[in-house]
């Protein structure tokens, strides 16, 4: 199985399957003398980690994160960062009935004749048990992203057809602190509120509701991004496209700014002397030819209803014979509120990559 690694510069390999012994990843390129805070990589897999709330699966996973190598005395060493994170609440049972079967919507049927054997229990490598190896090198990129002034937020601006205001963005501390004080980590209470609701009653009619996330990076110097085909933005848009049961990604004016008239979507530069040059408006996201701007990053990424909803739906099984199916066990009636945290690391590394480019002067 071909492409498990991700990056050039700052690059991750991850491994595992939801229902093997561990999941993991190994970092390559992560620069020395980086303060490694453990306790800060574990905070950001508990925001991934499933059996949260209400509206999250039940699967119950510490999702405790073993540094194997890389690190010493609390620091960056230079050398490959291995991080473990063994499973644990596996109830591999649970999937036996869809063994011979194909989930509508899911992965089951693309691996079978890809590659002629799958793991059934909970998709195996499909599985977006995958994505906390991603967190946790996420964690590892947001660290060295700090000592560069550069921050990433994320939170649910969208589910289903309920979406949350703009959001004045000049206080991330405030706005990290009103998403996690909600359990759908959408930084507008009032919305989050119309949003759990929504969840909730979808989840008790057995179905899935998909969702947006919204994406916006500070503090990214003038530079970075290739102009060609490593275009800051199509990376970024390549990330996001790789996390499970994504279906749409957009930057800055996005889908909405092909329905508008140059004169109102150029954004005007504004020079003041001794400051970096702003644009007034920011239809751009903060990126322009491939390359950032210094102004804010921003991008909105699409996830679908995902597909196993606790219904009885028609499907075929592996001879082709139609059957029926119907969801069992544990599983996300909206994966959104898990999902943030997945968006944000996806976005350190690439934001990371690109850092170590420009650094290495390959302008
Ligand atoms: C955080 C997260 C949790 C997910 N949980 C489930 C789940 O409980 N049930 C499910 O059918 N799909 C779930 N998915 C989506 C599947 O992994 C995904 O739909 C599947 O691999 C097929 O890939 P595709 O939707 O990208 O085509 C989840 C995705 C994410 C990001």
């Amino acid at each position: 199985m071909a492409g498990n690694s991700f990056g050039d510069l700052f690059r991750i390999t991850t491994y595992g399957e939801s229902h093997g012994k561990a999941i993991g990843v190994i970092i390559d390129g992560c620069p020395s003398q980086i303060d490694i805070d453990e306790a800060f990589i574990q905070s950001e897999l508990d925001k991934r980690k499933p059996g949260q709330s209400k509206i999250t699966t039940q699967r119950k996973e510490s999702d405790i994160a073993h540094i194997l190598s890389g690190v010493f005395e609390g620091q960056s060493t230079g050398t490959p960062i291995a991080i473990q994170i063994p499973n644990e609440d596996q109830r591999s049972k649970d999937y036996s009935h869809i063994k011979d079967k194909f989930r509508p919507s899911h992965a089951d049927y693309t691996y079978q004749v890809k590659y002629g054997i799958r793991d059934y229990r909970g998709g195996g490598r499909s599985s977006a048990r995958e994505t906390a190896a991603r967190v946790a090198a996420g964690a590892i990129a947001k660290l060295f992203l700090q000592k560069h002034g550069i921050s990433i937020f994320a939170h649910v601006s969208g589910v289903g057809k309920l979406e949350a205001p703009n959001l004045d963005l000049s206080d991330m501390n405030d706005l990290v602190r009103v998403r996690e004080s909600n359990i759908v980590r959408c930084a507008d209470p009032a919305t989050a509120e119309e949003m759990i609701e929504f969840i909730d009653q979808v989840r008790k009619n057995g179905d899935t509701v998909g969702g947006r996330i919204s994406t916006v990076i500070t503090g990214v110097p003038v530079g970075l991004g290739e102009p060609v085909f490593d275009k800051l933005h199509a990376d970024l848009g390549k990330a996001m496209m790789s996390i499970n049961a994504v279906h749409g990604f957009e930057y800055g004016s996005g889908f909405a700014g092909s329905e508008m008239l140059g004169s109102e979507h150029n954004d005007i530069f504004v020079a003041e002397e001794g400051k970096p040059t702003q644009t007034i408006t920011n239809f751009s996201g903060g990126i322009q030819g491939g390359i950032s701007n210094g102004m804010d990053i921003t991008f909105r990424t699409a996830f679908k209803p995902v597909a196993t909803i606790m219904r009885d739906q028609a499907t075929i099984d592996e001879s082709g014979s139609e059957t029926t199916i119907s969801g069992k066990g544990r599983h996300d009636p909206c994966v959104v509120p898990r999902a943030v945290i997945i968006v944000e690391a996806m976005a350190a590394l690439v934001i990371a990559d690109h850092l170590l480019k420009y650094q290495s002067n390959a302008r």
